[in-house]
C-alpha cells in the first residue's frame, strides 16, 4: 500500500531487554529479587545487569558468543537472563542434575566461552573442565557464584588466582555507562536451552529475542499476571528460561522470590511470608503439595495462581490442589516452543460443573496461547488434520512465532522437526469438538497391545484416582502374544503398603476396557528427571527385563 514505510521509528527488533529497562523506570524502588536476606529493587537489578553485560564485554564476550550457567534459582541466575543478552551474547542454562560428563558434553557442543557456576555445583564444573581439557585447547572461563561473602574459604584462593572470577567482583569490573548491545535482528539468538533428555540425548534449542519477547508476554497473560505480581520460583530457571517468566516477571514489575531448593514447607512458608500471588510447578511439585503433611501447610494469604505443565497433570492432583485453595492453570509445550505453547483456557460456564468434571476438563492441554499461531493434530504422513471427534489420534504440531529457531549444529534434526511446514512435537493427541487438544501419549510411549493403541496417560490417570496411590507410570511390557501389555509402576502413599497388585488391576478393570488395564503392577520409587518427568525409558528397560507375560500365564 502506498505510504507504508518500515524504519526505526516504527520497527524495532523485539527483545525482552525492554522489560527490564521499563521496570527500572516504572517500578524503580519496588522489590525485584528477594532471596533469604538479600533484596534488590528494579533499579538495582537494572544496574547490576548493565554492569554484568559490561564486565562480559570486558572479558571479550562478543555478539553471538555462548555464556553458560549452572545454578539453581538464585539472584545471579535471574540477572544472567538479562545481563548476558545485554552483552549481545546467548545464555545457555544447564540442568543442575547433570553430572560432569554431561556438562562437559554440553560445554563442548555449545562452545561456551564462560561458565557461571553456583558454589554448590563447582565440583561438577571442575570435573567437566577436567574432561574437556583432554580434547579442547581453550577452556571456558569460570565465574563462581558464592552464597555469602566468604567465597575464598569455600573455593580456595588458588582457584580465584588462576584467571577465574567471583561473581560480585566481576560485577564490580562493569561500568554503568556501558552501551547495551541490543539485537540487530529480532531473530538473533537470546538463549540456548537443552531439552530434558527424557527420550533421547539433549538437543540444543535456539531461542530468539523475538520468540522470547512474545512467549514472555503470552505467559504473563496465561498466568493472569496483573501489575506487580509476587512470583515464587519453583520452576527451574534452567528449564526453558523458567517457562519464559525469567523475563516475563520483569515486564510486570513483579517480585521474584528465589529458592535454592523446593520443599513443601518452604513453598507454604514463602507463600505466607511474601504474600505470593503466582507460582509454577510440574505435576510432581503439585503432587508434593497435594500430599504434604499438615505440619508443612500454612493458610494461603489470598489468591495463588499455579501454572502447571511439563508432563500430564492427573485430574485427581488438579482437584486436590484446588481443594487446598490454589487456582490452577494448565499449560503444555516443549523446550522447542519456549515452554508453554498451549493453555487450557478456562470458560466461566465450566465453573458450575462438578469438581471432578472440572478437573478432567482442566487436564486437557487446550488451545494455543496468543503468541503462537496454530496448534493442530495431524496425520504425520499425509499431514491431514484429524477430525475434531475427541477420538482420532494424530501427532501434535505447532507453528507460529514462538517455535524455536532450530537445533544448534544439527540441521538434519531441525529439518526433520519442521517437515511439511509444521513443528512435529512427537506427542500424540486428539482434538475435541470444542477445538481443545488432549494429549494421549508421546509417540515413543504409546502401547500397542493386540493391535489396539493404549494411551498410557489414560491408564495412569485411572491408577492415580486410587486413594492409595502417590505416583504412577505405565509402560509397555513386551509380550509374545499381544506384542505389549500395560505394566504399571506405582508408588504408594505412606501407610498403604498392604495394597496388592491384584487390587490395582481390579480397580483399573472396573474403570477401563480390559485390554487397557495393567497386567503387571510393580511397587517402587519412580525415576525422574530434574524437571520432574518420569524417566519412562528406565521403566521400559525394567519391563523388558521381566520378559513376556504370555509364556507364563494363560492368555486373556
Ligand atoms: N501439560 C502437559 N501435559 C502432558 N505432557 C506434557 C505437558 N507439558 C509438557 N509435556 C511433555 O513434555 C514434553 C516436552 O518436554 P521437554 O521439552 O522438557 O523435553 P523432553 O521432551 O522431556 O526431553 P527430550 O526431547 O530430550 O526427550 C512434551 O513433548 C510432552 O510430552
Amino acid at each position: 500500500m502506498e505510504g507504508t514505510i518500515k524504519c526505526c521509528a516504527n520497527y524495532v527488533p523485539l527483545t525482552p531487554i525492554t522489560f527490564l529497562e521499563r521496570a527500572a523506570i516504572v517500578y524503580a524502588d519496588r522489590p525485584s529479587v528477594v532471596y533469604r536476606d538479600v533484596m534488590y529493587t528494579w533499579k538495582d537489578t537494572h544496574q547490576r545487569c548493565i554492569k554484568l553485560a559490561s564486565a562480559l564485554a570486558h572479558l571479550r564476550i562478543s555478539r553471538g558468543d555462548v555464556v553458560a550457567a549452572l545454578a539453581p534459582n538464585i539472584p545471579a541466575m535471574y540477572e544472567l537472563h538479562f545481563g548476558v543478552p545485554m552483552a549481545g551474547a546467548v545464555l545457555c542454562t544447564l540442568n543442575i542434575r547433570h553430572d560432569s560428563a554431561m556438562v562437559s558434553v554440553l560445554l563442548r557442543h555449545s562452545e561456551a566461552k564462560i561458565i557461571f557456576v553456583d558454589y554448590q555445583f563447582l565440583h561438577i564444573v571442575q570435573g567437566a573442565l577436567a574432561i574437556l581439557s583432554k580434547t579442547v585447547a581453550k577452556l571456558p572461563l569460570l565465574v563462581v557464584i558464592p552464597d555469602s561473602g566468604e567465597l575464598v574459604s569455600i573455593v580456595g584462593k588458588s582457584l580465584l588466582t588462576s584467571g577465574n572470577f567471583e561473581y560480585e567482583s566481576l560485577l564490580e569490573m562493569g561500568k554503568l555507562d556501558f552501551e547495551v548491545r541490543r539485537p540487530k535482528d529480532e531473530c538473533d539468538p537470546i538463549s540456548l536451552n537443552y531439552t530434558s533428555g527424557t527420550t533421547s540425548s539433549p538437543k540444543g534449542v535456539i531461542y530468539s529475542h523475538r520468540g522470547a519477547y512474545l512467549n514472555s508476554l503470552s505467559t504473563i497473560i496465561v498466568n493472569e499476571m496483573g501489575s506487580t505480581p509476587t512470583y515464587l520460583w519453583c520452576v527451574p530457571m534452567f528449564h526453558c528460561n523458567g517457562w519464559c517468566l525469567a523475563w516475563g516477571v520483569a515486564a510486570q514489575g513483579g517480585t521474584n522470590i528465589c529458592l535454592r531448593s523446593v520443599t513443601t514447607k518452604c513453598i507454604f512458608d514463602n507463600i505466607a511470608q511474601h504474600k505470593v500471588t503466582h507460582l509454577g510447578g510440574a505435576p510432581t511439585v503439585l503432587n508434593m503439595i497435594a500430599n504434604s503433611p499438615a505440619s508443612d501447610r500454612r493458610p494461603l494469604p489470598g489468591k495463588v495462581a499455579v501454572m502447571t505443565g511439563g508432563s500430564p497433570p492427573p485430574p485427581p492432583v488438579l482437584y486436590k490442589m484446588e481443594e487446598l485453595g490454589f487456582t490452577l492453570i494448565h499449560a503444555y509445550g516443549l523446550t522447542e516452543t519456549y515452554g508453554p505453547g498451549t493453555v487450557c483456557t478456562w470458560k466461566p460456564e465450566w465453573d458450575s460443573l462438578p469438581q471432578d468434571a472440572q478437573a478432567k476438563l482442566k487436564s486437557r492441554q487446550g488451545v494455543p496461547h496468543l503468541g503462537l499461531q496454530e496448534v493442530d493434530i495431524k496425520d504425520p504422513v499425509t499431514m491431514a488434520s484429524v477430525p475434531w471427534d475427541g477420538k482420532t489420534i494424530g501427532e501434535v504440531m505447532f507453528r507460529g512465532n514462538t517455535v524455536m529457531n532450530g537445533y544448534l549444529n544439527n540441521s538434519k534434526a531441525t529439518e526433520e522437526a519442521f517437515t511439511g511446514g509444521w513443528f512435529h512435537s512427537g506427542d500424540l493427541g486428539v482434538r475435541h469438538p470444542d477445538g481443545y487438544i488432549e494429549l494421549k501419549d508421546r509417540s515413543k510411549d504409546i502401547i500397542i497391545s493386540g493391535g489396539e493403541n493404549i494411551s498410557t496417560i489414560e491408564v495412569e490417570s485411572v491408577i492415580f484416582s486410587h486413594p492409595s496411590v502417590l505416583e504412577a507410570a505405565v509402560v509397555g511390557r513386551p509380550d509374545e502374544h499381544w506384542g505389549e501389555t500395560p505394566c504399571a509402576f506405582v508408588k504408594l502413599k505412606d501407610g498403604y503398603n498392604a495394597i496388592s497388585a491384584e487390587e490395582i488391576i481390579k480397580y483399573c478393570r472396573e474403570r477401563l476396557p480390559h485390554y487397557m488395564a495393567p497386567r503387571t503392577v510393580v511397587f517402587e520409587d519412580l525415576p525422574k528427571t530434574s524437571t520432574g518427568k518420569i524417566q519412562k525409558y528406565v521403566l521400559k528397560e525394567n519391563a523388558k527385563n521381566m520378559g513376556s507375560i504370555s509364556k507364563k500365564t494363560a492368555n486373556k
